[in-house]
Parts: structure tokens; C-alpha cells; sequence
């Protein structure tokens, strides 16, 4: 007996399968009890049918008369077990009445004598029974019961175990087919097991990641503070879950949706982690695109009004903080209705596109823009220092609306109306905002469409002045209203003319002459100035060549350039045409730049300067001491000629630190071989200064004021010899 418990132990502590088991527990039975055959039957899963387990040595012809047995009264020793719930021993199974309904069984197998008893589960349930029958009639002795309670017994203890065991097999395989990321860790954070999930994940193998730490899968996205907090709340409540963001194998940084449980032993204290987790990437970017589909048209991908709201308010409080302000213009396309319906709802859409597009291209990208829906469009402008910053871009949207369209292989023109409130003029809330914007939207359309108006009367006066600037200048542009008025440049040590600064003049059919302060910086928020600058140039050249042929001796002329023909238009092309058109040898034109337009993009002003100084152009820095004066450009961009700006000149004789400035730039010019040149000379006594100073030349009033071509040439005349060219 001792015998068969120490080799069935044996086996299941070798881990056999368990039926092998069940079958070596009857043989080793029936070694005990010579002339008998060991079986255990098993309830099926309904609790109703008694099979045939394990009979190693019951032929197959007995075990399948024998399954399906239904316990009862007549049911055999095995039946009756189940029946009664106590151990049965029949001696003789032909005529024992608990044998009835098995007896041809009995006599046709042979089994005379049948002993059996109740094999129970871990939980006490009996669940089948484990029986010794014999092929002669006998009863058992206590030594034949007690073997059979301890065949039960191990039988009970190797299905319970069985049972364990494959709840477990099917735990991991569910694990390892799972959709969701398993892992566990041990509390050092050692990988121990990853199932393939994680594998498919991460693009790490098991083998590449166990024994190492939870830290090699880490973003950059959350710092160690991050960590800690996770950990100790791991520690606290035996559990933590969130969104954390990791890295894959391929360095790919992707969320996941993570949920991490301490396992405890029976003593409470934590032996592992078990981490299970989710790639939400894709869960994520549905909700973003869902976030981006409610708060933006559907046709345009503008902000809906909304967001735009949301971003508005927004501007306005950190406006309030900078105490700057905001413009909120609504904008309604005229006639819009009338072209939808002509053309047809999809071209509508298309036009509605287009315009949007165009719109965006007005403002910069931290400003925004939305559609209210139909053909009405909100644009929020944040950060105005001035009203001219609005001006502009109301500028530029009507003509950016205006400008020809091409819907469907068909051209259009459209243009709009634009109501403008301002914050903090207008008011402080978005509805109001938006309410008095609107208010003078609809005087933008009394006043006979594609213009603006501002709520605001003052603003609406100063900003419709520069609106009609704006249009009058594109008109004169057309119209040829501009001149050129040339100011003489004198050599102060000789007293020779050696140049004319040419000056543009706007003959304004009704307003008289407008002086260039009041029209090149809206020349320049229109790009106008490109046009403007081009047609400077080639007059200037043209004039130059003129005047040499009019055998006036040759001199230098000197054309301001604004920063806007420099970064718009190809302002290298059109010097080239200016002198190719007019003839003028390049070392007669002189450009005149600002030190800020030589500051910016300073490697491609470098090489497009140096290409036109390769030519023979001279080079002048307007306004000197006025920029940024980083000197080390000087050398840099080739420069012959240092302008002193007139507000120095003009105080010379007052101030001090003037004359210490003027003296300085003189200086420096001299050291670094330039010429130098005073502007805005109206005085003997600044003249005197200058010249002590040693200033090459002087351009200013005491000379003569900028002059029409035909009085410039009555002048050169009247100095007779002395020009010479510098
Ligand atoms: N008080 C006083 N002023 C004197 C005296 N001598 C000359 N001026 C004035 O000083 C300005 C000198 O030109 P700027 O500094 O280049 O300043 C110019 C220049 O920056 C710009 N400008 C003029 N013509 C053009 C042009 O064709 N293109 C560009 N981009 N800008 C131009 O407009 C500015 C103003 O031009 P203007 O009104 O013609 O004013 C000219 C000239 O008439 C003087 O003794 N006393």
C-alpha cells in the first residue's frame, strides 16, 4: 500500500498526465487485490452520467456497455454510490438487487464481486467513484477498504490538480492570444514574461526584453516625477491605470492605455507586477479627428465659430495683459447668393473654398479665420500695435477677394464688405464684438460694397484716409502721376557737384503733390512699392542717360530702395532691365539701402549686393547711425558711401552729442576708406562743422531743394565745371 503511494506520488510529482496516473492507480490496485479489474468512472458535466475514466483493464467492449450509466437504485456498486453517496460493496453481482439493471453485464464479463467508493473534488463534492471488481464473489477486508479510500483519495487529488492545471493552460493561452499586452515584472521592474502582444507592440521578442527593466520601453514624453507618482500609487492601492506614452523597438513614440496590479502572497507583501496594456494611437486619432470635425467647417476646414470664439477670447485676454488690441472683422461676400444660385450649389462650394484660401494667405498663421456658415467669414487679428496693422490687411483682403477667380474653367470676380470692431475701443465680450463688427459690415454695404468700415467713427475716418491712399495709388501707378525730383550732392572740399539723389513726387489729380512720407509705407503694405520702385529705377536711369546726352557732364544718381522691392518682385532683374533699357554705364546709379535691409536674410542679401557691385554699382547706407549699426557689415556688403542721417545734422550746432556722432561717423568712414555724406545741410554753420570734420559731401537746402528734372539741368549748368563724378 505504501508501495502504491509513494510511485503514484512519484508520477505526479514528475508532472505525468494525469489519465496515466488514474491508470497506474488501478493496476497498482489490482496488484493488491490479485483476480480484479481497477476502474474510476467520472460524473459528466451535467452530473448525470457515470463514464468510464480509467479501466486499463476492463476490455473496450465493457467500458462502452458500461458509459452513460445512470445512477439509481439498480445502477451497479458505481451507480449506487452516486445514488446513495456512500461506499458500496457487493460480493455478488449476479443476485444482489443493486446490481438489476447491470446483470447481463456482470455474467457477461464475468464480474462476480464489485467494490466501490465516492472519489471527491477539492471542494467535497463527490464526483465519481474509484471501484475494484472481481471475477470470483468476495467481500473486502479492512486492508481491501483501506486501499480503495486511498486510491480514491490520490484519484481525488490528481483531478483536482488537473483540473488547476488546465484552468492554468487555458489562463495562458487566453494570455497569449489576448488583444491587449501582457506582462510580468518582478519588483526590481525585471521583465519575467511578455506575451505575444506585447511582442506585435513593441517590435522587441520575448528574449529581447526579459531580464531587463520596465525603464528601456520609455518615452521622452513624461519625466521621472511622472514615474514616481505612478509607482507609488502602485504601491499604495495595489493598482495603477492610465495613459502613458512609450517608445516601440523602431524608436516610434505611440500611447498606450496601461494598467498595472501588484500581486501579493499569502503574507500581503508584493512579489510581482502584472501589467496589462493597449496601443490607443489609433483611439486617439479618432478622437482628434473627431475633435477637429466639431470644431471645424466641413467645407472650408476653417474653425467653426466655436472655436474661433474660443481662440478670440483668448487673444483678448492676453491683449488685455500686453495692453495691446484685437480686431475682429466680419466679412461678407457680396452678391454671393446670386452666384450661387446662378452657378449651382457645387461651384458655390468651390468659390467658398477658394475664398477661404485666399483669406488665409492675408493674415499670419497665429491669427485666425472661420466661417460662420453661408458666405460669411469672421478673422480675428491679435496683436495690433496699430491701426495701420489693420489697415493693411483690410487692404489686402479686398484685393486678395477682388482679385479674378477661376471656378470650374470660368472666370469670376468677387468681391466683399468687411465690418471691423476692435477690442479694447469696441467693447470686451465676443457677442459684442461681434454684434457692432457687424453693425458696420452693413455699412460697408450701404457705402456701395468691396469696402470696409470700422465701428469705430475716428478710426473709421483716419483708416478710410489711408484706404483711399491705398486705391488712389494703385490708380496712379496706371495713371503715371509720379515724378522724379532730383537733389544735388556737392563735394565739400572742392565744392564740384558729383551726384543727384532722385526723390519720387506723386502729382495727385486732386489732392496736389503728396510727399513720399505719406504714401510709401502704404506703397509698401499694398507691395504696390514693387511697381512703384521699378518704375523709379528705369526714370532715373533714363533721366541719367538723358542728361549726358543733353552733353550735361556725367553724374551719379542715386535711387532709395524700400526693404519690400528687396523681398518682393525680382528687384536684381530690374535693375538689370533699367540699365539695359536706358543705356546707363552701372557705375552711374547708385543704390541706397537702410542698414535694417541689409540686416535681414543677410547671406542672400550678400550675394544679390555683391552681384550688383560686380557690375559697378555703387552702394549707399541711408539713415546711417539711425539702425542697428552692427559695423560689421560694412565691410561685408562692399559699401561706398555712409549717408549721415539729417535728424544729427540738424542739431549740430545744439547738441553735443550730435556733433559726437557726426565727428564719429566721419571718422569711421575715413578708416574704412567710404565716403561720407551729410544730409539735410541747411546752414553755413552746420556746413562749417561738417567740413572741419572732414565729411567728403553734403546734400541739404543750402544747396537747393530736390528740383524737376528741367530745374536740375538749369543747375548742373549754372556750376559749369564743377561736377565731377565721385
Ligand atoms: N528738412 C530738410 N529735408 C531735406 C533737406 N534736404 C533734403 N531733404 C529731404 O530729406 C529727404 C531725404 O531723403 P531720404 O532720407 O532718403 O527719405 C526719403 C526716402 O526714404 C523716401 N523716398 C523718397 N523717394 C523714394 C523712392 O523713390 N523710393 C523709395 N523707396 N523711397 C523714397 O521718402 C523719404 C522722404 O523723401 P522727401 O520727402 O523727398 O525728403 C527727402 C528730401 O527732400 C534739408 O535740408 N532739410
Amino acid at each position: 500500500m505504501l508501495q502504491l503511494q509513494q510511485t503514484v506520488l512519484t508520477s505526479v510529482a514528475q508532472g505525468a498526465d494525469h489519465r496515466a496516473i488514474l491508470d497506474q492507480v488501478c493496476r497498482l490496485a489490482e496488484q493488491l487485490l490479485p483476480n480484479s479489474v481497477g476502474s474510476v468512472m467520472l460524473l459528466d458535466e451535467k452530473d448525470e452520467l457515470l463514464n468510464v475514466y480509467a479501466a486499463p483493464n476492463i476490455p473496450p467492449e465493457g467500458v462502452a456497455r458500461l458509459n452513460g450509466l445512470r445512477p439509481g437504485p439498480g445502477a451497479g456498486s458505481c451507480g449506487n454510490v452516486l445514488f446513495t453517496a456512500v461506499p458500496q460493496f457487493v460480493s455478488n453481482t449476479f443476485t444482489d438487487p443493486r446490481w438489476e439493471d447491470l446483470r447481463q453485464i456482470a455474467y457477461d464479463f464475468n464480474l462476480c464481486s464489485c467494490w466501490s467508493i465516492p472519489v471527491y473534488s477539492a471542494e467535497r463534492k463527490i464526483v465519481g467513484t474509484f471501484a475494484l471488481s472481481s471475477f470470483e464473489h468476495r467481500s473486502p477486508s479492512p486492508f481491501h477498504q483501506k486501499l480503495l479510500e486511498i486510491g480514491a483519495s490520490i484519484i481525488g487529488i490528481v483531478l483536482a490538480r488537473n483540473k488547476v492545471e488546465a484552468s492554468l493552460r487555458l489562463f495562458e493561452t487566453a494570455i497569449a492570444g489576448s488583444e491587449e499586452g501582457f506582462m510580468v515584472v518582478d519588483t526590481g521592474l525585471h521583465i519575467l514574461s511578455v506575451n505575444m502582444t506585447f511582442t506585435r507592440m513593441y517590435g522587441y521578442s520575448a528574449e529581447e526584453v526579459i531580464g531587463q527593466t520596465l525603464p528601456m520601453l520609455r518615452s521622452d514624453e513624461h519625466d521621472e516625477t511622472f514615474y514616481s507618482g505612478l509607482w507609488a500609487n502602485v504601491r499604495r492601492f495595489g493598482r495603477w491605470q492610465g495613459e502613458v506614452w512609450k517608445r516601440r523597438k523602431n524608436g516610434e513614440v505611440f500611447p498606450e492605455w496601461l494598467n498595472i496590479s501588484a500581486v501579493n502572497d499569502t503574507e500581503g507583501t508584493t512579489t510581482h507586477y502584472i501589467a496589462t496594456f493597449s496601443d490607443i494611437s489609433r483611439r486617439k486619432s479618432t478622437e482628434a479627428q473627431i475633435q477637429y470635425l466639431s470644431s471645424h467647417d466641413a467645407l472650408t476646414g476653417l474653425p467653426n465659430r466655436m472655436l474661433f470664439q474660443d481662440r478670440l477670447e483668448n487673444a483678448i485676454a492676453n491683449a488685455a495683459r500686453d495692453h495691446r488690441r484685437v480686431a475682429l472683422l466680419d466679412l461678407d461676400l457680396d452678391n454671393f447668393k446670386l452666384l450661387n444660385d446662378s452657378l449651382g450649389h457645387s461651384a458655390g462650394d468651390t468659390l467658398l473654398r477658394a475664398v477661404a484660401l485666399r483669406l488665409k494667405g492675408c493674415i499670419p498663421e497665429t491669427d485666425s479665420i472661420s466661417r460662420l456658415g453661408g458666405d460669411a467669414f469672421l478673422i480675428a487679428l491679435t496683436n495690433i500695435d496699430s491701426v495701420d496693422a489693420i489697415n493693411h490687411v483690410l487692404i489686402e483682403v479686398l484685393a486678395q477677394v477682388a482679385s479674378p477667380l477661376d471656378i470650374d474653367g470660368r472666370p469670376l470676380s468677387l468681391t466683399c464688405s468687411i465690418g471691423v470692431a476692435v477690442y479694447p475701443d469696441d467693447g470686451d465680450q465676443f457677442e459684442t464684438l461681434l454684434k457692432r463688427a457687424d453693425k458696420a459690415m452693413y455699412h460697408a454695404k450701404e457705402a456701395g460694397r468691396n469696402t470696409y468700415r470700422f465701428f469705430t467713427e475716428q478710426i473709421n475716418t483716419d483708416s478710410l484716409a489711408h484706404l483711399r491712399i491705398a486705391h488712389s495709388l494703385r490708380a496712379a501707378v496706371r495713371a503715371r502721376e509720379f515724378a522724379l525730383h532730383y537733389q544735388p550732392q556737392i563735394d565739400l572740399r572742392t565744392g564740384a557737384l558729383v551726384g543727384a539723389e532722385a526723390l519720387i513726387r506723386w502729382h495727385h489729380p486732386e489732392e496736389g503733390l503728396v510727399p513720399p512720407n505719406d504714401f510709401i509705407a502704404i506703397a509698401e503694405q499694398t507691395g504696390l512699392i514693387v511697381e512703384i520702385g521699378d518704375w523709379v529705377l528705369r526714370e532715373a536711369c533714363r533721366q541719367a542717360v538723358a542728361w549726358q546726352r543733353a552733353g550735361l557732364p556725367p553724374l551719379v544718381v542715386a535711387v532709395n530702395i524700400s526693404a519690400v522691392q528687396f523681398r518682393r518682385g525680382d528687384f536684381e532683374q530690374s535693375v538689370l532691365t533699367a540699365l539695359s533699357e536706358s543705356g546707363l554705364a552701372p557705375r552711374f546709379l547708385e543704390i541706397e539701402l537702410t542698414e535694417s535691409v541689409l540686416l535681414h536674410d543677410m547671406e542672400i542679401m550678400l550675394s544679390l549686393i555683391n552681384r550688383l557691385k560686380d557690375l559697378g554699382i555703387k552702394l549707399a547706407i541711408d539713415d546711417f547711425g539711425t539702425g542697428y549699426s552692427s559695423l560689421s557689415y560694412l565691410k561685408k556688403f562692399k559699401v561706398d558711401r555712409l549717408k549721415i542721417d539729417q535728424s544729427f545734422v540738424r542739431d549740430i550746432g545744439r547738441d553735443p552729442e550730435d556733433r559726437a556722432i557726426v565727428s564719429a561717423i566721419v571718422q569711421m568712414a575715413r578708416a574704412l576708406n567710404l565716403q561720407s555724406l551729410a544730409e539735410g545741410v541747411e546752414t553755413p554753420a552746420q556746413l562749417e562743422f561738417l567740413r572741419a570734420q572732414g565729411c567728403d559731401e553734403a546734400q541739404g537746402y543750402l544747396y537747393s531743394k530736390p528740383m524737376p528734372p528741367e530745374a536740375f539741368e538749369v543747375f548742373v549748368r549754372a556750376m559749369g565745371d564743377e561736377v565731377r563724378e565721385y
